[in-house]
């Protein structure tokens, strides 16, 4: 059975380590990401995006392969299934597919006081559910065309407001950037990471663009109320290069190589270990 998520990020936060959530793409993520966490002991949050849920046929196909692999492999770790990035109606549709817990991305909305008005919407709805929520305030920085943009900073105060919406944790702008991080990056702000604390108090607060932060950062930013590191293309890097060695090894054209379950089991054990190996730099090992 899915749980939400809210229980398992206020432990996170009190005990003082971190929740990687990890994105899906596929079958074999899924099943990749459930075994890692059994063999960790560590509380699992799956997450997909509105276009990752498209690729695998919807939200409602998503959320049953999920629950479906979750049964079927009788994993004993907490595992809840959230929305990733979701616009306003994409949250609709994750909760009546059957995703347990949301995250209402309003940082692109035209004014902050819409981000507002439909975070409370989102949260009453969400909640009347027992579905767990996430809001976001300011937008992450990424590439877009090729051109890698700074980290944005969120504003503590817009912070403040969204939180007193009863929102279960909080993504907001430290530097972070999602995507591979570039040679000259700033690094995350502690300053700033600081002073939304200071205004959000025990909110679990989400660190997106989580792959490639020296573990100096990581470490400091969970000392500091990162309960919940958003990880995608880390798995998915990987995955790339477990793949690429089996082909450039010529293992596709050996006997029955080309098999799918051949041919991807490199990529999938990859994640594995990758993800347990995150597990282990977020100090949820052992915290089922
Ligand atoms: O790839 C996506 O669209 C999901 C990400 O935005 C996710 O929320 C995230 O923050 C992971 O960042 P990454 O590790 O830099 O891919
Ligand atoms: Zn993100």
């Amino acid at each position: 059975m899915l749980v939400n998520a809210a229980d398992m990020l206020k432990k996170a936060e009190a005990g003082h380590y971190a929740l990687g959530a990890f994105n899906t793409n596929n079958l074999e993520w899924t099943l990749a990401l459930l075994q890692a966490a059994e063999e960790a002991k560590s509380p699992l949050i799956i997450q997909c995006t509105a276009g990752a849920a498209k690729w695998m046929g919807g939200f409602k196909v998503c959320a049953d392969m999920v629950k479906a692999a979750v049964e079927a492999t009788g994993v004993t770790v907490p595992v809840a299934l959230h929305l990733d990035h979701g616009s306003y109606e994409d949250c609709f549709k994750a909760i009546e597919a059957g995703f347990t817990s949301i995250m209402y991305d309003g940082s692109h909305e035209e004014t902050f006081q819409l981000n507002l008005d439909r975070t409370k919407e989102l949260v009453e709805l969400a909640h009347s559910k027992g579905i767990s929520i996430e809001a976001e305030v300011g937008g992450i920085g990424g590439t877009e065309d090729g051109v890698t943009s700074n980290g944005e900073l969120a504003d503590p105060n817009e912070c403040k407001q969204i939180a007193e919406l009863g929102v279960d944790f909080l993504a907001c702008g430290i530097g972070n950037i999602h995507g591979v991080y570039p040679e000259d990056w700033a690094g995350l702000s502690f300053e700033r990471l600081s002073e939304i604390k200071a205004e959000v108090g025990d909110l679990p607060l989400v660190l997106h663009g989580g792959s490639g932060i020296p573990e100096d950062q990581i470490k400091k930013a969970i000392s500091m109320g990162v309960s919940k590191i958003n990880v995608n293309t880390d798995l998915q890097l990987v995955f790339a290069a477990a793949t690429r060695k089996y082909v450039e090894a010529g293992k596709d054209l050996e006997g029955k190589g080309f098999d799918p379950r051949k041919l991807l089991k490199p990529g999938r054990d990859a994640i594995v270990e990758k993800t347990k190996a995150l597990m282990e730099e977020f100090g949820s090992v052992n915290q089922a």
